[in-house]
């Protein structure tokens, strides 16, 4: 098996804005955003997004409605109530949402479906000249040892070995990307928690698998091939090695936001802790109230930012 290394990745493209590395794209007359249903010569993508600073993603479409609608509230830009239209209207893939500053763009479940999404967001934002980019992906998780209800602000994503890094095949390749979360951001983000005060919030390494069910050790799921034992033996050196939740597409966006540049955080909830158990029983009142914790935190810390880029001494730099 052949190992490459990618972080020295040099962009073929950025200005001050978004890395791609891409040569053929930059020669591309037009491009269509297939997943999207956006394209370059159909859009005007500078006017449509060139104002993006925060790029906030999630698996449920429903989900990061519910984000934007919050957001528009909180930003004075609308009511909680108003119904913000689905700029992928033209597809059933992805939904996006824009408020103001602020794209709001789901993402599906697993690494391949954040992953395309993840090209074509880096693309459109690459087309729409953006700059000075943060990506925030607000999501659940399953708990190692933690209290449910708990926001994990993820250090590094490891994979389900604990290794610190994505591996990717590449024309039969194994590429190996870095997964290490933006610290500052993280650190600003639990500074919001502190603010917000309402729920337990921890920076701690993220456990990243490509299956909800065996991939995360449950024992039920259709099929099981191991014991109790196994599985507890299994979460505990996870716990061990600094794991503290669970989840299904942090890896990649990890990857994804060194190789574009964007600062990257990852804010999950724990719906449950998984060495007391597989099964998620909690009420839908109480999954709503866990799911709005990092939509909370996000949105703090995006109003925070808007303020200061609106203080005297930061008007002339950008957001
Ligand atoms: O809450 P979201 O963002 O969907 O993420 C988590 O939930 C899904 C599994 O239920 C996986 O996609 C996992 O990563
Ligand atoms: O246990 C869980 C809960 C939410 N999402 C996951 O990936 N795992």
């Amino acid at each position: 098996m052949e190992y490459k290394q990618t972080n020295d990745e040099k962009p073929t493209s950025s200005k001050d804005g978004l890395h791609i590395s891409n040569r053929h794209l930059v020669s591309q007359k037009e491009d269509i955003l297939y997943h999207f249903d956006l394209g370059t010569s159909t859009h005007d993508f500078v006017a449509m997004f060139g104002d993006i600073k925060f790029v906030c993603v999630g698996g449920s479409r429903w989900r990061m409605k519910a984000f934007s609608q919050h957001m528009a509230e909180m930003l004075g830009l609308g009511n909680a109530t108003d119904d913000i239209p689905n700029i992928c209207e033209g597809t059933d893939r992805y939904n996006m949402y824009k408020v103001g500053p602020v794209l709001a763009v789901s993402h599906g479940m697993g690494i391949p479906s954040i992953s395309i999404m993840l090209h074509e967001l880096i693309k459109l934002l690459y087309h729409a000249k953006c700059f000075d980019v943060t990506a925030i992906r607000i999501g659940t998780s399953g708990g190692i040892g933690v209290e449910p209800g708990s926001v994990v602000i993820t250090r590094t994503s490891l994979d389900a070995s604990f290794k610190p890094y994505f591996e990717m095949n590449v024309l039969g390749k194994t590429m190996i990307h870095s997964t290490q979360l933006h610290t500052c951001l993280g650190q600003e983000l639990l500074k919001c928690s502190k603010e917000i005060n309402e729920f337990p919030t921890l920076i701690a390494d993220t456990m990243c698998t490509s299956d909800f069910y065996e991939g995360q050790a449950r024992l039920d799921g259709a099929f099981c091939t191991y014991t109790e034992e196994e599985k507890m033996e299994y979460l505990q050196s996870a716990h061990a090695a600094g794991v503290r939740n669970i989840e299904m597409e942090s890896s990649v966006f990890a990857a994804m936001c060194i190789r574009s540049g964007m600062k990257g955080a990852v804010v999950c909830v724990c719906l449950l802790d998984r060495l007391k158990g597989d099964q998620i029983t909690s009420s839908h009142q109480v999954l709503n109230d866990y799911q709005i914790r990092p939509q909370k935190l996000v949105t703090c810390f995006i109003k925070k930012q808007l303020k200061k880029a609106l203080e005297p001494q930061n008007l002339s730099n950008r957001v």
